[in-house]
């Protein structure tokens, strides 16, 4: 049948997380790092996703690579494209949301593109064009202190038209709850007077299944995972028995895991962590000064009990990343801890772990890259948003979980082992 839905998602985690939307929606899909290369076999999958690291590179490059990637979608027969960007519209002050949506736009004639991050289901809601997490705006959530993509607004009305080239308008609430028939009269309202971008309102999950059914003939669409969530449908594909992805494994695997995110969620998690487990925390100062930080971090986790998982993070609190950048700088920062945890990772496969926790969608992104992975197979869920995945092309296949920072309750590293089993 060929690929029906192609998926451009701006970093690793997002990636994960729209896949395995689509999957739970019944879709057979592939996830790939990058553009697909010849060693990934796409099979018979009906969505592909294709995982990029764009969302705080410089934005020709952002735009460059969303273009190449939507080629390869399109030559595999793509009916449909969605760019797929964070739930909390994650975007550097440069764009890369605006820029990258325009080229695409463009580069598909799609009259209208909707935005909607809206993911009900993690306490993201779109009401009034404002964009919020939980109960707060956007501006004034934890994202404000991100250390790579601070929001400090929450109109996305406002945000797309600073990024986007073309005009945007709202489609608000009430014209989403009288369901398909007013969505649709709302875009071609939007088209006739000149909109090329419609911002679209979304707080339960019934929003976004009328949404998904009114955006049928779009050529492209924008958002976070659960805009997917009402697109399988329109191909006639129906949900799939959870029972059908089936456990992770059989047996106990050698773990880590690694963290970069500085997001509360993630700290939160990794207090509870370091309480179980063996935990070293790396040092970014002795990185900037060229201390042998990485071979120290393999030979203390060689040591640790090999049925235990081992837990190595440079998440740190806003003020320690804000005085952390203000020494080396914020691009340098994020970079200088992304390719430590990285290496650390490559070292930590090599002497026989075969399981990988990740948290951080950059971190993610420069771990999944250093280990050479070029795709992955979506399995269970284990929190909204966050599936194990396992590695398509690897000669010894890893078991891995790439988690947004934002994502995920306290527990989630114990819930995650104990559902890989
Ligand atoms: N101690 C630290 N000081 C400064 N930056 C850090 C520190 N620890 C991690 N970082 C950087 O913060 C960024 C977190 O981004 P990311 O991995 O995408 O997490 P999230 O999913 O929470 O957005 C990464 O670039 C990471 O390298
Ligand atoms: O949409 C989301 O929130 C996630 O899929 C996502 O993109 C996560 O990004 P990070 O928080 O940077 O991991």
């Amino acid at each position: 049948m060929g690929v029906l839905l192609g998926i451009i998602a701006d970093d690793f985690t997002g990636a994960t997380d729209i896949a395995s939307i689509i999957a739970s929606e019944g879709m057979k899909v592939v996830m790939t790092i990058g553009i697909p290369s010849a060693e990934v076999d796409i099979g018979t999958a009906e969505a592909v996703v294709v995982a990029l690291k764009s969302r705080t590179i410089p934005s020709a490059d952002a735009v460059a690579q969303s273009l190449t990637a939507l080629e390869w979608l399109k030559t595999r027969g793509a009916q449909q494209i969605v760019f797929k960007y964070c739930s909390t519209f994650d975007s550097t002050a440069a764009g890369n949301i605006g820029p990258v949506a325009d080229a695409l736009a463009d580069a598909l004639g799609a009259s209208i593109a909707v935005v909607c991050p809206a993911f009900p289901k993690n306490g993201r809601t779109v009401f009034n064009g404002h964009l919020f997490v939980g109960r707060q705006l956007l501006q004034d959530s934890p994202m404000k202190d991100h250390p790579l993509t601070p929001m400090r607004k929450s109109d996305l009305v406002a945000l797309m038209a600073e990024q986007s080239a073309y005009p945007v308008a709202l489609v608000p609430h009430e014209v989403v709850s009288a369901g398909e028939p007013a969505i649709v009269a709302a875009f071609e309202a939007a088209i006739k007077a000149g909109h090329r971008y419609a911002v679209v309102d979304a707080f339960n999950d019934e929003h976004l299944r009328a949404l998904g059914r009114a955006v049928r003939d779009h050529r492209l669409l924008t958002g976070g995972s659960a805009l997917a969530m009402g697109l399988p449908a329109n191909f006639g594909i129906r949900p799939r028995d959870a029972s059908e992805q089936g456990p992770v494994s059989g047996r106990a695997l050698r773990t880590a895991i690694l963290s970069g995110s500085c997001s509360a969620a993630t700290r939160q998690q990794l207090a509870r962590a370091r309480l179980l487990w063996p935990s070293l925390r790396i040092d970014i100062d002795a990185l900037f000064a060229a201390k042998p930080v990485v071979e120290e971090a393999l030979a203390w986790a060689a040591a640790q009990p090999a049925d235990q998982p081992v837990v190595l993070y440079g998440s740190a609190d806003p003020a320690e990343v804000e005085s952390n950048q203000g020494r080396y700088g914020r691009q340098q920062s994020g970079e200088m801890m992304e390719k430590a945890l990285a290496e650390i990772a490559r070292g930590l496969v090599a002497g026989g772990v075969e399981r990988l926790l990740v948290a951080g969608g950059e971190t993610s992104g420069a771990i999944i890259s250093a280990l050479g992975i070029r795709g992955l197979s979506i399995g269970t869920e284990i929190a909204p948003g966050v599936p194990w995945t396992t590695t398509l092309s690897s000669s010894r296949p890893l078991q891995v979980a790439l988690k947004s920072g934002n994502f995920g309750g306290p527990d989630f590293f114990e819930r995650a082992l104990e559902i890989a089993g």
